[in-house]
């Protein structure tokens, strides 16, 4: 059914105008932002509350008018292609172009054939790679086989997190099986098709094998993998720690549940002083996380503010009545059933008073929740574009553990079967939320 054409005249022109008010907001923004640079305790890795809002509608009105403008057919042509932009990225970082790029005169570039050379790629053909991706603004032709580095590839620069999910291809594997499709297992997601094993992710990780020097130790995905949380976690939850109250958390005791390194306590640390931290996590992942606080933070040890404690989410937790427990990536590992059990230990071991913030992504559909903030018309309730890669990484999610990323109606439901209750959710800006639950008995 085709949209009848004063509708998309309306549709396209308040696109515009939410397009043109915006770029004012960022101007603004952009301008008090450079004038703040200098400024002590300025934290630019997070936008202010406007220019994070701005960019939001930009980005969602920028797909929208896409979607308006191109033909329905190559539209989806470019959707279901998207895979090749994928694979010329996962390419070129392998590759380490943008670091080869890097060490060129920026004015005068470098020609593919010297990249060529220095990656081992025949360079007509990496010339291709470079091409889609420099019309995506990743690297510039800036002129006939000459490339320079953008904003976007300069990030790429001796940087190895930036990397695809393989796991996802065997997805139609595990959707289409007629079993498989219906699991609600940890054990039965993509993750198990792909690599042959009935483990689960950290399970798999944690598997000895032959080390270099002859001993057993885990896989040596281990590191990447347990690096990578901490990393991701900084990329994506700057805005937590500003966004949720925590300084109204004075001194007290916060419990990292499945903290992995502690990246997010330790984060906390730095800026609230007073709170103090339990870390938990399996046992070779906690050996780990305190040889990295002595690197970052010598003094919370010193002091006495964190502990590192072994420990399995699913059975009882040990601490208990704390007055803060907190699970960050933890729920989105996991299918419903798994995650009520790791709630009902919580709840088990909270006081009446005691609160459990959760930093998992919260997802909202395009039809939008009251829950959560809605886009301005004529953009989908999610902000369509802006939120696009929440939604990818839920997918990765769902490959790697038949785990979700979750809507607040969703939340609602864990918490209900868990004795809690969600009492709200903090949006923070980026792709980052708290959603903060008590127990079903708490009246504060
Ligand atoms: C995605 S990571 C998140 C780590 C950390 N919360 C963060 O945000 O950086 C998931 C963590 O869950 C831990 N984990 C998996 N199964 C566990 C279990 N049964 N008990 C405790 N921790 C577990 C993993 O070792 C890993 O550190």
């Amino acid at each position: 059914m085709s949209q009848p054409v004063a509708e998309k005249i309306s549709q396209l022109r308040s696109l515009v105008r939410l397009l043109v008010e915006s770029s004012e907001v960022v101007i603004k923004e952009w301008e008090a932002e450079a004038a703040q640079a200098s400024e002590p305790n300025n934290t630019p890795d997070v936008p202010s509350p406007a220019l994070y809002e701005a960019r939001r509608v930009i980005i969602g009105a920028c797909g929208m008018c896409i979607d308006l403008v191109q033909d329905p057919l190559l539209r989806l042509g470019e959707v279901v292609s998207s895979y090749f932009a994928a694979k010329c990225l996962n390419i070129a970082v392998q590759a380490r172009v943008a670091d080869i790029v890097a060490e060129a005169d920026p004015q005068r570039g470098i020609s593919v054939e010297d990249i060529g050379r220095r990656t081992g790629i025949n360079g007509r053909k990496l010339a291709q790679l470079l091409r889609c991706l420099s019309t995506i603004h990743i690297f510039s032709e800036i002129k006939d086989g000459y490339f320079v580095n953008t904003r976007t590839s300069e990030y790429m620069v001796a940087n190895d997190s930036i990397q695809g999910g393989a796991v996802t291809e065997k997805l139609p594997a595990v959707l289409f099986d007629p079993v498989k499709t219906h699991s609600r297992s940890p054990r039965e997601s993509a993750f198990q098709e792909a690599y042959g094993t009935n483990s689960t992710l950290w399970e798999y990780l944690e598997e000895p094998v032959e080390q270099p020097d002859g001993t057993m130790g885990p896989r040596p995905a281990f590191n990447t993998w347990i690096g990578g949380m901490m990393a991701a976690g900084r990329a994506e939850s700057s805005a937590t720690y500003v966004d949720y109250p925590w300084h109204t958390l004075g001194s007290r005791t916060v419990i990292d549940v499945g903290g992995g390194l502690g990246g997010m306590s330790l984060e906390l640390a730095k800026r609230y002083p007073d709170l103090k931290f339990v870390v938990q996590d399996r046992e070779a992942v906690i050996e780990k996380a305190e040889l990295i606080w002595k690197q970052e933070l010598p003094e919370a040890l010193e002091a006495e503010r964190v502990k590192f404690m072994r420990h399995d989410f699913f059975t009882q937790q040990p601490v208990k009545e704390a007055d803060v427990f907190i699970l960050r990536h933890i729920l989105h590992d996991w299918p419903d059933d798994e995650c009520v059990t790791i709630l009902r230990h919580l709840r088990d071991a909270m006081r009446r008073d005691s609160r459990l913030l959760v930093a998992d992504k919260v997802m909202q559909t395009t039809a939008g929740s009251p829950l959560l903030k809605s886009a301005p018309s004529p953009l989908p309730a999610n902000y369509g574009y802006a939120h696009h890669m929440g939604n990818i990484l839920a997918i990765g999610m769902l490959a790697l553990f038949n785990g979700v990323e979750r809507t607040p109606e969703e939340f609602s439901a864990l918490a209900e079967n868990a004795g809690l209750r969600v009492v709200k959710i903090w949006e923070c800006r980026g792709l980052a939320y708290v959603t903060e639950m008590r127990r079903n008995d708490y009246d504060g």
